[in-house]
């Protein structure tokens, strides 16, 4: 009785946190919702170090630059770990790279990405960005209110033509609606609070299908997962075979399969982590930075006046003016700052016992990086939930004067460790911001009855793991007519490039693409 009564209860040595509750621990305190404003709540009542009891295992919350590099950046190997997933096993053999345990599957995935992934690479797909970017100004020209879906279209068309060489030139694009479709049944799966909590009552995965009808689903959604990225990388070989490469990353990746010890099914597996990495993230930035722009017109109109001055209204603008727009740099941080699109990062797992200070983070620890709270944290920012990107003018990282910057890195919403971001690189999303803020003004609706703004709240963000301002009734209008003839101007003349993306294009796609 009394070894059960202490079950769920902190053991000396963890750092504090809520109180918590025999058995269960802190199960009932695990927000399913808004997860980061809990983890914030948290780092501002106990500290920088937080602990929970789930049951018998212990999660740790860091939220604090010196935490995160004392952590999982100089404890780098025992902390590159991810949680038990059963569903990962289940859905995909652990071959979703971003939930994979820190194995030799994961390890030469992940050598292949850092490969496909440097500098030098994203230099090569520059001109797809730019492509895909012409388009999206193209779509907003003709259905602004459209925006929300645009710059999903084209996050998702950019990553996919990178990675598969296949694009999405719609939203409606048949391979557009079964991705997101997976993506959501892949979500209600791993979301905390959505699934049977396998991982945490492990005598339930084996219990037999007929009372377990998640096993049915999982095995049902393995299956179309497997068509969809084994058939995408089939029309990579197709296309191999044909001699009509057109520089994708799986295409190559099928040329050097062997050198990177990699499966077929490990190359397929490796493109949908990265479409599922590179898309939504792209798309949840797009959507902060547009609603930050039009509810801070004098933002917007700072931007727009640092761009006359260098580019003007006589050229396109290219992403070699970028270094010349230290404001544009600084709406483009202030985004991430403001609503970080993965506000926890994805979980780290702990191997082996650590001590940090006077605390003990023991083996098999769960740890979240709150990236929201590091970023949102008053001792360190000056009114942090006010989009404001003259604080990175004023200072490196935007802090307070005076504010402790000693491990604080500009670049802390992706991640840490081993398992950081290996897209930061090709996520940085330089070229459409620039080719947005050059075009558009971006403003809120009004009401056509009151003649006033309709109400907008850029601090209300969307739910997931990965989040995003929340859509609001936008009015976007180009900046001249003289801006309007370059971006049509722009669209035709990228058509020719972007019909290298377009040889698996379904009938009905190629219908829009000869008509838009
Ligand atoms: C705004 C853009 C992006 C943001 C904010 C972002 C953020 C993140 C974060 C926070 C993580 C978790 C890191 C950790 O566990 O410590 C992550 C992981 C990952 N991201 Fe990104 N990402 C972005 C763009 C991209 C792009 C463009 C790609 C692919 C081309 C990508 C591919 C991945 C992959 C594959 C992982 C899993 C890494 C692993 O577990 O080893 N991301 N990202």
């Amino acid at each position: 009785a009394r070894w059960l009564w202490n079950v769920g209860s902190r053991e000396p040595g963890l750092p504090p946190g809520p109180p918590t509750k025999p058995l269960i621990g802190n199960v009932l305190d695990f927000p399913t919702r808004a997860i980061y404003k809990r983890f914030a709540e948290w780092a501002s009542i106990y500290g920088d170090i937080v602990s929970l009891k789930i049951g018998f295992s212990s999660v740790i919350i860091i939220s604090s630059p010196e935490m995160v590099r004392q952590l999982l950046d100089k404890r780098s190997i025992t902390t590159a770990n991810r949680p038990p997933l059963h569903f990962n096993e289940l859905v995909t053999d652990d071959h979703n790279v971003g939930f994979a345990p820190f194995g030799t599957r994961y390890k030469n995935m992940r050598r292949a990405l850092l490969t496909l992934l440097s500098r030098e690479a994203c230099i090569e797909h520059l001109p797809i960005k730019q492509a895909e970017a012409s388009q999206l100004m193209y779509d907003l020209l003709k259905q602004p209110e459209a925006y929300f879906t645009h710059v999903e279209r084209f996050s998702v068309s950019t990553i996919f033509s990178i990675v598969f060489g296949v694009r999405c030139p719609r939203h409606e694009s048949p391979l557009v609606q079964t991705f997101f479709r997976l993506e959501e049944e892949w979500e209600d799966r791993i979301a905390p609070g959505h699934q049977p909590p396998v991982d945490m009552i492990s005598f339930l995965r084996y219990v037999p299908e007929r009372w377990a009808p998640w096993k049915a689903i999982c095995r049902d959604l393995r299956a179309r997962q497997q068509d969809l990225w084994i058939g995408l990388m089939q029309s990579c070989e197709n296309r191999m075979q044909r001699e009509a490469h057109n520089g994708s990353f799986i295409e190559h990746l099928l040329q050097e399969q062997e050198k990177y010890g990699l499966t077929r099914k490990e190359v397929a597996f490796l493109g949908s982590g990265l479409i599922q990495g590179g898309s939504i993230t792209t798309t949840a930035f797009l959507r902060t930075m547009i609603c930050c722009l039009a509810t801070h017109t004098d933002v917007q109109a700072r931007a727009h006046d640092e761009i006359d001055r260098i580019i003007g209204s006589g050229r396109m603008p290219t992403i070699e003016d970028v270094q010349h727009l230290p404001y544009l740099q600084a709406i483009i941080k202030e985004v991430h700052r403001f609503c970080p699109s993965v506000p926890y990062a994805l979980p780290h797992y702990s191997t082996a016992e650590e001590t940090i200070g006077a605390y003990t983070i023991p083996k098999n620890s769960t740890i979240f990086m709150n990236i929201y709270g590091i970023y949102h944290d008053e001792d360190a920012y000056t009114q942090p939930n006010v989009f404001m990107p003259e604080r990175f003018l004023k200072t490196e990282f935007g802090t307070t004067p005076g504010a402790d910057n000693t491990s604080r890195r500009n670049d802390m919403h992706f991640g840490a460790g081993r398992r950081i971001c290996p897209g930061m690189l090709l996520g940085n999303n330089s070229t459409a911001t620039l080719y947005l803020i050059w075009g558009f003004d971006f403003k809120v609706a009004k009401d056509p009855q009151t003649g006033l703004e309709k109400p907008t709240d850029p601090n209300e963000f969307t739910e997931g793991f990965v989040i995003s301002c929340a859509k609001f009734p936008a009015d976007i209008r180009p900046r001249s007519e003289v801006h309007s003839s370059m971006i049509r101007a722009q669209y035709s003349s990228s058509r020719a490039f972007l019909r290298h993306f377009e040889q698996e294009l379904p009938s009905e796609d190629q219908a829009f693409v000869d008509t838009w």
